[in-house]
């Protein structure tokens, strides 16, 4: 039986997949898993029973990643099930940037009683008009899975597509397309680009990314899209560079106190994957790995530990390991194993930065003093058997 807790609704899709081993509770230190997306949890205190979190959806900054690797606890997140969702809005983003739809709705509300709309609109309708995607150039920075959708719909809208990620992955470029100018410097895209898209994490490196220097290298004129998060972009820099008309608008997808309500931003509710269809994507898989994790041990998606999968253990027994990734720690556990004169059916070991994972098939049971023993190892963080 497994307990697990969510901490922001989660589409019903994800739930209903759970088995009947599955079991919600109220409060969240009696859970063995979390199920989360936006909500903050840097400082929430996690139980010693907690042993995984998955975030239904991409970015992982209101997670304590550091913290959860430091306490065993591996943390999930569901890469690219949310990404048509965001690409769509940032067209759609790109589109209201780019002609008065706002200001012209306003107006029509505004005049709904006026029995002569119909011929007034055809006077009052230059004060919205705007200009056309095509022929633009469109700078992505970040093609992982949104900027490398958003970069092949620019292509398709008829935009020059510069893209520019240092770090991308091979299949994140297998799957752009080949009109897209690879951009060698992110200086060159904000050179050239009439409208530029972030999507890339926000990381430590990658805050304020956009500041009065870079905001200075763009075309005047430029349009800046932010669906990725507000720290990316220094707002009060963001402010000044709008009122000089530096840039034309800001879209972002991320109110804050300072960029609400400001001229020339066009500020969204954080609505890139509240569709129906991203929501039943990123549940389903979060779901799906919380469960090959619990049950079984397998990692698929982890932003804190390496992925490692060896399947059902079958007529083994399983044991796993959440450790330091340092010398000597294979051999320790091998040999505690060895000295009870136990066979290892089968064996994965991976690491990722400082942590590491090991998985280990046993073709008989694991008497408890083998699990205290190897439970502690210096350097082990959290062991688990598994039947
Ligand atoms: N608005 C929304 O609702 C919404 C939805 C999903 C994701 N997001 C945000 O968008 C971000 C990206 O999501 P994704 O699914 O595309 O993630 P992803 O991991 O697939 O892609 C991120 C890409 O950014 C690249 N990158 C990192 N730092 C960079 C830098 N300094 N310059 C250029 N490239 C850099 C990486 O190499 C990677 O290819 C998430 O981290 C999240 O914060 C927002
Ligand atoms: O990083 C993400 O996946 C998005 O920002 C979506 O966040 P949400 O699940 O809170 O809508």
């Amino acid at each position: 039986m497994y307990h697990y807790y969510c901490l922001n609704p989660i589409s019903e899709v994800g739930i209903d997949a759970m088995t009947e081993n599955y079991v919600p509770v109220s409060d969240p230190k009696k859970a063995d898993a979390l199920l989360v997306r936006s909500a903050g949890m840097h400082d929430m205190e996690f139980s010693p029973e907690l042993k995984a979190i998955a975030r239904a959806g991409a970015g992982v900054n209101n997670i304590p990643l550091e913290r959860c690797a430091e306490e065993g606890i591996v943390v999930f997140n569901t890469p690219g099930a949310n990404a048509n969702g965001v690409k769509e809005l940032v067209v759609a983003g790109m589109l209201l940037a780019s002609r008065d739809i706002i200001g012209g709705i306003n107006w029509v509300q505004e005049n709904e009683e006026d029995g002569n709309i119909a011929k007034d609109t055809e006077k009052a309708k230059k004060a919205f008009a705007g200009c056309e995607l095509e022929g633009k150039k469109l700078g992505v920075i970040g093609l992982g899975a949104i900027g490398g959708l958003v970069a092949n719909a620019g292509i398709h809208l008829g935009m020059e597509v510069f893209g520019y990620d240092p770090y991308v992955s091979v299949d994140a470029a297998w799957r752009l397309s080949r009109n897209i100018h690879h951009a060698k410097t992110v200086d060159e895209l904000y050179k050239n680009c009439d409208y530029i898209t972030l999507h890339v994490p926000a990381t430590e490196s990658n805050r304020g990314m956009i500041d009065k220097n870079s905001l200075g290298l763009m075309k005047k004129g430029v349009v800046v899209l932010n669906f990725a998060r507000d720290v990316l972009v220094n707002e009060e820099d963001m402010i000044d560079a709008l009122e000089s008309g530096q840039v034309k608008h800001y879209v972002s997808d991320f109110p804050t106190p300072v960029i609400a309500g400001v001229k020339g931003a066009i500020v969204i509710p954080h609505l890139g994957a509240s569709t129906a269809e991203s929501e039943d994507n990123c549940a389903r898989m979060a779901v799906r790995e919380l469960m090959d994790y619990l049950e079984y041990g397998n990692i698929k998606n982890s932003v804190n530990y390496p992925d490692c999968d060896m399947g059902m253990p079958g007529d083994n027994k399983r044991i796993v390991l959440l450790h330091y990734n340092k010398p000597n720690m294979l051999g320790q556990f091998t040999k505690i194993l060895a000295d009870d004169n136990m066979n290892i059916a089968d064996l994965s070991n991976k690491s990722k930065g400082a942590y590491a994972y090991t998985m280990i098939d046993i073709d008989s049971d694991i008497p408890a003093n083998v699990e205290r023993d190897l439970r502690n190892i210096k350097g082990v963080l959290k062991v688990r058997v598994l039947n």
